[in-house]
């Protein structure tokens, strides 16, 4: 027998046997001692009070009401708060007691969830701190925390005495948050932390909408912010993804290189025919006519006819109607976008409801109505731009607002995590183009109505910058041939939205970014070009001819094929003028230059 086994045996045996000697003790004692017997029932008297105290306790904790928990905010606003120094200290205690609290048992959960908000509201990194406790932290205790911003909410919104210029994510443990960004958390003049759901829903559009994407723009090879160093370095070490035979390269210096600052390049030879690589969609907006005709998915773009029974939303919740060809659809599209975009649901599900928009019939109205707007909006000349940044703001922070920030497996096909859909946006150069006016007022009405607060990190300038992104990055998805009866524009072609389609705008059924093939750049002999095979959104970009590895990829994205009724002379003025009408740019792909020098 080893000493281990002995050693357990030896003390089972020892415990045992003590508690005979001691239930024997205990019966003898309670017979003929009447002192003992007083003594035991006193005891008892005290374990049942203090049962019963526990037993109100826990129903408190799990029935408490809000006017407690406004309460206990109340309580908590009035208590001395540590200054900038102290900070780091109070932090640290109020963690360690909601730990400890929360250890203790169910009866503690409140006291526990009120330590841990106590250290979130000096928290620099709010956000961030409120994952980690739904990652750690009891979820009936996150539940009540949540609860308890969630009051914090209808708080006057206070200066917020965060530098914007310097709001950069604060990443990385507690342990790792500089003094400084101690300091921030209180108002500039008065020791007054602002109001945590202020701050939080502060922290999540400045990190992602501000500083990540439109007020600091900043080129693919162009030296980055500090914070941003290590994303930039990697980027496109990782982006494009190996699978997708091409790498993102800086336009080689070379006499006929031609148009975009970086290039894709192929990885490997590839045969004409090949398809080079697919990839899904970043953003998708289905043409206004065939959205209103309910014909397509609006995820997919898929033509219902082809599916059994297609799902919509609970008509009161959707104003488009629309209607999507699976589950899967209907699933991808709400988290992603429609929830927050064109439903009645919360906007940030997820994390908690910061947007502090009380749920009235008249606030769902207002909502309601700037959705309609917005949606009728893309009628009016076709235009998707004002869509595609809502849709591009939406999915930024549904994304930030998911609880395991899942990567974003739908475009590009690809897991990269470390890189969302901002990530990529950023990186591209903004188009020189001027939205009608009204579009602002449109995009600022339904966000304001979706998350008050959200249209003030929306200028004008932002915007501009967004749709000089986004419509210049657009395709047009076009199945087969392409379609004959879509709605003609009014507009004169160099204001009308064009999107790269070699088939020609008017034969699409809607529009789509995607990741990769952002970068391919046009060429009236493209050795590439973009194919829809699956009736979806997902595109596949084909050789058109065999391919050796080294080579740069280009597409048409207008149609450039002589037609019969055309001189070379026609079509070479004809592609030119499209280009820069719709791409402002003059086109310096090679058969351009060799036909100037022919004509
Ligand atoms: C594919 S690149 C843009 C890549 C990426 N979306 C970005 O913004 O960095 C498209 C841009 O490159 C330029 N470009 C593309 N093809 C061109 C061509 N054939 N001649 C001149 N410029 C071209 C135009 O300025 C066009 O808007």
């Amino acid at each position: 027998m080893s000493s281990r086994t002995t050693t357990l045996l030896t003390a089972t045996a020892i415990s045992v046997s003590a508690l005979v000697a001691y239930a024997l003790y205990f019966d003898y004692k309670r017979r003929t001692d009447s002192a003992f017997r007083k003594q035991l029932r006193k005891q008892k008297k005290r374990v049942d009070k203090s049962l019963a105290e526990s037993r109100e306790a826990l129903q408190a904790a799990s029935q408490v009401t809000d006017e407690e928990l406004r309460e206990a905010l109340k309580a908590i606003e009035e208590e001395p708060k540590p200054g900038p120094e102290l900070r780091e200290n109070y932090f640290m205690s109020q963690v360690a007691m909601g730990e400890q609290l929360a250890a203790r048992g169910e009866a503690f959960v409140l006291p526990a969830a009120l330590s841990f908000y106590r250290a979130l509201a000096v928290y620099p990194s709010p956000s961030e701190l409120l994952g980690i406790y739904q990652k750690t932290v009891p979820d009936e205790i996150v539940k009540v925390i949540l609860r308890i911003i969630n009051l914090d909410v209808s708080a006057p919104p206070q200066d917020l005495g965060i530098d914007e210029g310097d709001a950069s994510p604060t990443r990385g443990p507690p342990s790792e948050t500089s003094s400084q960004e101690w300091d921030k958390v209180t108002d500039p003049g008065s020791q007054t932390p602002v109001s945590l759901a202020r701050r939080l829903l502060h922290e999540l559009l400045s990190n992602i909408i501000i500083s990540r994407c439109l007020l600091f723009p900043f080129g693919p090879f162009s030296s980055p912010r500090k914070s941003e160093a290590r994303v930039l370095f990697t980027y496109y070490e990782v982006f494009p993804p190996k699978s997708s035979h091409v790498t993102i390269q800086p336009r080689p210096d070379v006499p006929v290189s031609f148009g975009p600052e970086k290039v894709l390049v192929l990885t490997e030879d590839v045969a004409a025919g090949q398809v080079i690589y697919k990839e899904k969609p970043m953003l998708a907006c289905l043409d206004y006519d065939l959205q209103t005709a309910g014909t397509h998915c609006t995820h997919c773009f898929r033509e219902l006819s082809t599916v059994a029974s297609p799902e919509t939303l609970t008509s009161s919740a959707d104003s488009t109607k629309s209607k999507f060809c699976s589950k899967a659809c209907l699933q991808a599209a709400k988290t992603r976008w429609f929830g927050f975009l064109m439903s009645m649901d919360p906007p940030l599900p997820a994390i908690v409801e910061l947007g502090g928009l009380p749920v009235t019939p008249e606030t769902l109205d207002a909502r309601r109505a700037a959705q309609a707007q917005l949606v009728a909006y893309l009628k009016k000349d076709s235009r998707a731009g004002a869509f595609l940044v809502a849709q591009f703001i939406a999915r930024q922070l549904t994304m930030a607002g998911s609880k395991d920030l899942n990567p974003e497996v739908d475009f590009a096909g690809v897991d990269i995590q470390e890189y969302r859909i901002e990530d990529h946006v950023e990186r591209w150069t903004t188009a020189p183009i001027s939205p009608p006016e009204e579009e602002y007022g449109l995009l600022v009405a339904m966000l304001k109505a979706t998350l008050p607060g959200l249209e003030e990190f929306l200028s004008e300038d932002s915007h501009k910058s967004l749709v000089g992104k986004l419509v210049f990055a657009a395709f047009g998805v076009c199945f087969g041939e392409g379609r004959e009866d879509r709605p003609a524009s009014s507009l004169r072609p160099e204001d009308s939205e064009l999107t790269r389609t070699p088939l020609g705008t008017a034969r699409q059924v809607g529009t789509a970014i995607y990741s990769i093939s952002s970068h391919l750049p046009h060429s009236c002999e493209p050795n590439a070009r973009p194919v829809f095979s699956s009736g979806t959104t997902e595109l596949e970009i084909v050789a058109s001819k065999d391919l050796q590895k080294g080579d740069q990829l280009s597409i048409a994205y207008v149609e450039v094929g002589q037609r019969p009724d055309e001189s070379e002379k026609d079509c070479r003025l004809r592609r030119r003028k499209e280009l820069a009408r719709g791409w402002k740019f003059a086109c310096q792909c090679p058969r351009c230059a060799a036909e100037a020098t022919s004509s």
